[in-house]
């Protein structure tokens, strides 16, 4: 099984660096890892980073891959581009391409199919990309990364366009991804409700540094909210044992301007 571990990790943009010190203990395969913080933290730096897109200092450790994985580490961005020229089909079909010399197989097919079929698609495959709305191309790019069956996903964002059924549902599916594949999950997300509901574990991203790292029960307390986003809130435990943040209306203080 796979396992993730970040050793001092670092990330620059241009000679800027953005993100230092990220070191967290082996984050094992079957799981699911949120990544929140406030907005310019360096979540997507973060995994731009591990996905290789970023250069800096530090050490990314995935031991444990399968030899013949098609993709070992696969990033699904927030922004995703559009192309009009492509349907649905094709562009998960062409998310399956490894190199030039790739061919359609049969296991290509099932994988094209179930990622169809667990994200609901069905009934949108042979629309071009370009007709589609904004949360349906998010469902899009989820399957193109999600088709790829790679074994460390990291995800920005992934539920923002969608709508409240769509999210629970896609973030289930992630779970099950987790579960069923041993794939390590790493999702940014802006819900903390989803954070403590789907993950196994919460990373807390603050200016660039990682302030905390563990079992998502454990790191988000309403003292870690008050500490990070600058707001009262309290955590109320629901009948199944899951969390639910209650926002008490209260801004603590205006956020800090944000850094050029
Ligand atoms: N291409 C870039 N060139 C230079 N600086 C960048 C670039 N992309 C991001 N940054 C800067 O890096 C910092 C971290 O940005 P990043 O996108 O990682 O934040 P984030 O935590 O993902 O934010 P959000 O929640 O708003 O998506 C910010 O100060 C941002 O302005």
């Amino acid at each position: 099984m796979v396992t993730v571990r970040l050793d001092d990790l670092g990330a620059l943009h241009g000679n800027r660096l953005v993100l230092s010190g990220v070191t967290t203990p082996h984050l094992p395969g079957g799981e699911v890892v949120a990544v929140i913080g406030p907005n310019a933290a360096g979540k997507s730096t973060l995994f731009k980073r591990i996905a290789g897109l970023l250069r800096g200092p530090g050490r990314i450790q995935v031991e444990g891959a399968r030899a013949a994985a098609r993709n070992t580490i696969c990033y699904m961005p927030q922004d995703t581009a559009a192309n009009a020229v492509l349907t649905v089909y094709e562009s998960i079909l062409l998310a399956r391409k490894q190199d030039s010399a790739w061919s359609v197989t049969a296991a290509d097919l099932a994988a094209i199919d179930r990622t169809i079929a667990d994200l609901g698609l069905s009934t949108i495959a042979f629309r071009n990309i370009g007709e589609l709305s904004g949360g349906q191309r998010q469902l899009v790019s989820i399957a193109q990364t999600l088709v790829r069956e790679p074994e460390v996903l990291l995800m920005d964002e992934p539920t923002s366009a969608l709508d409240l059924n769509r999210q629970v549902e896609v973030l289930s599916l992630m779970r099950t991804v987790a579960r069923e594949r041993r794939a390590a999950v790493l999702i940014a997300l802006h819900d903390i409700n989803h954070a403590l509901r789907f993950a196994d574990r919460t990373m807390v991203i603050v200016e660039g540094r990682l302030v905390a790292c563990g079992p998502s029960r454990d790191v988000i307390t309403s003292a870690l909210l008050r500490q990070v986003y600058k707001v009262d809130a309290r955590i109320e435990m629901c009948s199944r044992g899951i969390g639910h943040v209650i926002i008490d209306g209260a801004v603590v203080t205006k956020p800090a301007p944000m850094a050029a």
